[in-house]
């Protein structure tokens, strides 16, 4: 290989990360047709759209974790997260152990950003994103056919949407208010896969909203690498390597 690519680190090209933080519907973020496949492909050339969805974790499990996916180490990579629980955290007291209490969800939001604000990102970096509202009739189909009784009602997961709303005005985030947003729309019910996880249309439909966002928050980057038709095809070295000329010896 020429002298030109030899392998120093400070060579590397560093790709800005776009963190995606959140329970399983954020983890299902890159199936086919999924919101976080629909960021990247937005954003490609600009930067790496990251998946953290963690399947099952509330808001106290995350906060806990949170630190192994952002620290000192890679924040400066950062450019934008998303914080999307609650659909667990919304599940009834009486019927699950990861109940988080609404006052602790808020608090355990408020201690997210407040981490994610020491690292040096700030409030314009966050989107935080409210559980979707929950088809009650499908989710119920979905316990009886795991031999439970449903475990989560609609009404409670709204408390949870209204919370996260809250902390984000407090905390000046963007909130994107998911179980509302769905609601306004006609058959929302189809943008749920199982009455808990969105379908391939709530898919769609998130992406719609965060698309927006993340194009506002990644204005300021660079397209990485030149585009083919900024490179001479004679001489790619000069748009490649920022020289006129590879030299070997
Ligand atoms: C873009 C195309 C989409 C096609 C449909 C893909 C969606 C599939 C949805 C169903 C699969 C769900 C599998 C994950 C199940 C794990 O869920 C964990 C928790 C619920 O836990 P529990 O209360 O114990 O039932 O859910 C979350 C939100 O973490």
């Amino acid at each position: 290989m020429a002298a030109s690519a030899e392998e120093n680190s400070e060579d590397l090209q560093t790709w800005p990360k776009f963190v995606l933080f959140g329970d399983s519907i954020t983890q299902l973020a890159f199936c086919d047709g999924g919101w976080g496949a629909a960021l990247q492909h937005v954003l490609q050339r600009k930067c790496d759209v990251v998946c953290r969805g963690l399947s099952g974790y509330t808001t106290a499990w995350g906060k806990l974790v949170l630190p192994q996916v952002i620290n000192k180490h890679n924040a400066t990579d950062v450019v934008l997260v998303t914080i999307f629980f609650g659909a667990n955290d919304a599940s009834l007291k009486e019927m699950s152990p990861k109940h988080v209490p609404l006052d602790n969800y808020k608090t355990n939001l408020r201690d997210m950003l407040e981490y994610l604000q020491q690292l040096g990102l700030g409030p314009d970096q966050v989107i935080l994103i409210t559980p979707p509202a929950l088809d009650e009739q499908a989710w119920q189909k979905h316990c009886q056919g795991m031999g439970s009784s449903i475990n989560r009602l609609n009404e409670v997961t709204g408390q949870y949407a209204k919370a996260c709303w809250e902390v984000a005005e407090e905390r000046k985030v963007t909130c994107v208010d998911l179980w509302t947003a769905m609601q306004k729309e006609k058959d929302w019910q189809r943008f749920l896969e199982d009455g808990l996880h969105l379908s391939r249309k709530g898919n769609q439909f998130l992406a719609q909203h965060l698309v927006p966002l993340a194009q506002e928050g990644t204005n300021h980057l660079p397209i990485i690498f030149p585009l083919s038709e900024d490179v001479d095809p004679y001489q790619p070295e000069e748009a490649l390597l920022h020289k006129t000329e590879a030299k070997e010896d």
